[in-house]
């Protein structure tokens, strides 16, 4: 009798059936991709042919072009010494671990790179991960239960967001920025046994900085704890580089930080988050992203440690990053262009239209300036701009042909006179 039941309801296999699914899922695939080309959101990829640094090869150019949207701000991730550290950790320690950090892919290397980020930050301890996204999916869903309550900023990165949606707790957005909006949800999660405010310490698309006074007073007053992922801050801002929390005098009272090897650090990859112990700890037993990939190849952390190492050893390489970002600030500005944030090496040049920022990008690209334009949905509708990032390895002639480039460009398309 079962068999059948199972006869009469189960198709039986065959090659057609098989054939015409793949091809069924095939035209849904390819028309998710029309839809995009359509929406004008498709994200291309170009090629680089040599080193990341100020000047770089694109997509077979023949000399070099000007790169300005890297997220290499000190101008690390070509040092030399910083390769060189690279080259030693992969002849000492290996290609890789070809495992996970709890079963045999712990190296002194490891331990002593989360010792370094943890002293830097003066946190009590760190972990490190693949990546910042694989630290911002692995935290919430181990720290938060039911019982808690995430407050999180609307404009967060995705990965914070992807990382709150996988954890349990109730999850209340405020208004980007907005004291007032986080007061009424701390207000709404009064009942929760624990409660985290999440924000960006810099945000990605605007290198505006979160009001993290503002942040922690509320926190204070409302028993909350305070999370910042600190990508676009690490290595630059606050007098010795500890970030958005150094530079807001709030390093004591921002209690968790995740932040990433891949941007000011070397640049190479990896993130990390450092916080109270027992946090940390508790990660170790349960992050998913952490027990169940790989460990960070030994090149990365050596030339990550390499970095750290620079870095607190020349406080001189983030002044000149700051220095050739308000060149390049007070002369777009003085030419007639809008550029948001204040003095973060993200120079946002905001267009408004997402064609202009495009056509105005493939000019700047001609004339020998890589810049990228950004539209809906990477930034809000009638948002467009092109996302300048300043780097310490550029020079101030870098700068100003940049600025040459974006006045010849913005003339053309009647943006400045
Ligand atoms: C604010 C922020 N958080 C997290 C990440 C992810 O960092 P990673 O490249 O180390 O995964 C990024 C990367 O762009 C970011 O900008």
């Amino acid at each position: 009798c079962w068999i059948l039941f199972r006869c009469v309801l189960t198709p039986p296999a065959s090659p057609r059936r098989g054939h015409a699914a793949v091809a069924d899922a095939r035209a849904i695939l390819e028309s998710e991709l029309e839809g995009i080309r359509v929406a004008g959101t498709w994200k291309g990829e170009r090629i680089i042919t040599s080193k990341q640094g100020p000047r770089i090869n694109v997509d077979g150019s023949r000399g070099t072009i000007l790169n300005f949207c890297a997220n290499n701000y000190l101008g690390l991730s070509s040092h030399p010494e910083v390769v060189q550290a690279g080259v030693d950790a992969l002849n000492t320690y290996g290609a890789g671990l070809s495992s996970v950090r709890f079963i045999c892919g712990t190296q002194d290397l490891h331990k002593e790179l989360e010792r370094r980020l943890a002293e830097f930050h003066e946190r009590e301890d760190c972990i490190l991960y693949a990546s910042c996204f694989d630290a911002n999916a692995g935290l919430f869903e181990v720290l938060l239960g039911p019982e808690d309550a995430v407050l999180s900023d609307e404009l967060n990165h995705a990965s914070i967001i992807d990382g709150i949606r996988l954890c349990r707790a109730k999850r209340l957005r405020y208004k980007h920025m907005s004291l007032e909006d986080l007061e009424a949800r701390l207000q709404e999660a009064q009942s929760s046994r624990m409660r985290l405010v999440v924000t960006d310490g810099v945000f990605s698309m605007d290198g505006d900085v979160a009001p993290l006074e503002g942040i922690c007073a509320l926190a204070e007053r409302y028993g909350a704890l305070v999370f910042i992922d600190e990508c676009h801050a690490t290595g630059f801002l606050g007098a010795r580089g500890r970030g958005t929390d150094e530079l807001l005098g709030v390093m004591d009272r921002v209690h968790i930080v995740n932040s990433t090897l891949g941007k000011a650090l070397g640049g190479a990859a990896g993130g990390y988050t450092v916080g109270p112990k027992p946090l940390i700890d508790l990660l170790r037993q349960r992050s998913r992203p952490y027990l169940f990939s790989n460990s960070l190849p030994p090149p990365v952390v050596g030339s990550a440690l390499r970095a750290l190492e620079l870095l607190l050893a020349s406080s001189h390489i983030a002044q000149s990053m700051a220095a050739k970002t308000m060149r390049f600030r007070d002369q777009m500005t003085e030419a007639g262009f809008t550029i948001a944030g204040s003095a973060h090496p993200i120079c946002p040049v905001m267009l408004g239209d997402a064609r202009l920022a495009s056509l105005m990008a493939d000019d700047m690209l001609k004339l020998g300036v890589y810049v990228v334009g950004f539209s809906f949905p990477v930034v809000p509708k009638g948002k467009a701009r092109i996302r300048v990032q300043i780097s310490a390895a550029h020079s101030d002639q870098d700068i100003d042909r940049c600025v040459e480039a974006f006045i010849q460009t913005g003339r053309k398309h009647g943006v400045v006179a």
